[in-house]
C-alpha cells in the first residue's frame, strides 16, 4: 500500500456536561479550546437540594452530575458543575464546585471563587429561597445564573459565571492531564 493511503484515525474525545446552562456548556467549551473534541449536553439530576446548603452538598451534586453524565451521555469525560452556598462566621459563602469524571480514575474535583452574599440575600436562602430566582429579583435582571451570574452582580462585572467556571475547569482538566501523563 502506497504511504499516502494510510489512513489516519482522528479520535474525538466526547465531552458530556451534565446541565443545560449555557453559562456552564461555555465554560466547558473554553477549557477544552484547541482540542478535538464534541460536546453534548444533558440535563442530569444532582440528587441533591435545588440549593446545596454547604461545600460538602455542593461538591456531591458536581460528582452526581458528572458521573451521569458519564454514564447516560456515554462519553470520554462527564462534566459536573454545582453552585452552592456554605454558611460560616463571616456570613454566607457562595461556593462553585466542579468534577470530571472519567473511565480512567477516580473522579477529580475542584472548587471555584468563594465571597460573601449580602445578607439581605443570605437571609432569603436560609428561608429556603433558591439563589437563582433571588438574584433576578435583587439585580432586577432576568436569567441572572444563565449569564453574569451572583458572581457577575456582586463584583460589578469583573468576574461573571462563566469566567468563573472557565477558571474551575482549567483546575479539573489540568489536574486530569497531569494524573494521566503520570
Ligand atoms: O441548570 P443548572 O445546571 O441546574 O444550573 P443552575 O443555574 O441552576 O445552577 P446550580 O444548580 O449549579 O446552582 C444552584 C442554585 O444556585 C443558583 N446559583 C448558583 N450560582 C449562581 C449565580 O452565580 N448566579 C445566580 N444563581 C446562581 C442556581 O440558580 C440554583 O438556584
Ligand atoms: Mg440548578
Amino acid at each position: 500500500m502506497s504511504p499516502f493511503n494510510v489512513e489516519k484515525e482522528i479520535t474525538v474525545m466526547k465531552i458530556i456536561i451534565g446541565s443545560k446552562n449555557p453559562a456552564k456548556i461555555n465554560a466547558v467549551k473554553k477549557s477544552f479550546s484547541g482540542q478535538v473534541a464534541e460536546f453534548i449536553s444533558v440535563d442530569i439530576p444532582s440528587g441533591v437540594n435545588e440549593q446545596p446548603f454547604s461545600d460538602e452538598e455542593t461538591i456531591k451534586g458536581a460528582i452526581n452530575r458528572a458521573v451521569g453524565a458519564l454514564t447516560q451521555g456515554n462519553g470520554d469525560i462527564g462534566i459536573g458543575l454545582e453552585g452552592g452556598v456554605q454558611e460560616t462566621s463571616h456570613g454566607l459563602l457562595l461556593c462553585n464546585w466542579g468534577a470530571l469524571a472519567s473511565n480512567e480514575m477516580e473522579p477529580i474535583i475542584a472548587g471555584g471563587a468563594r465571597f460573601l452574599l449580602p445578607e439581605e440575600v443570605a437571609a432569603r436562602l436560609r428561608a429556603g429561597e433558591e439563589l437563582g430566582p433571588v438574584m433576578d429579583d435583587y439585580a432586577k435582571r432576568q436569567n441572572v445564573r444563565k449569564h453574569e451570574g451572583a458572581v457577575g452582580i456582586f463584583t460589578n462585572g469583573r468576574i461573571n459565571r462563566v469566567e468563573m467556571f472557565t477558571h474551575l475547569m482549567n483546575l479539573l482538566v489540568g489536574q486530569f492531564t497531569y494524573q494521566r501523563e503520570r
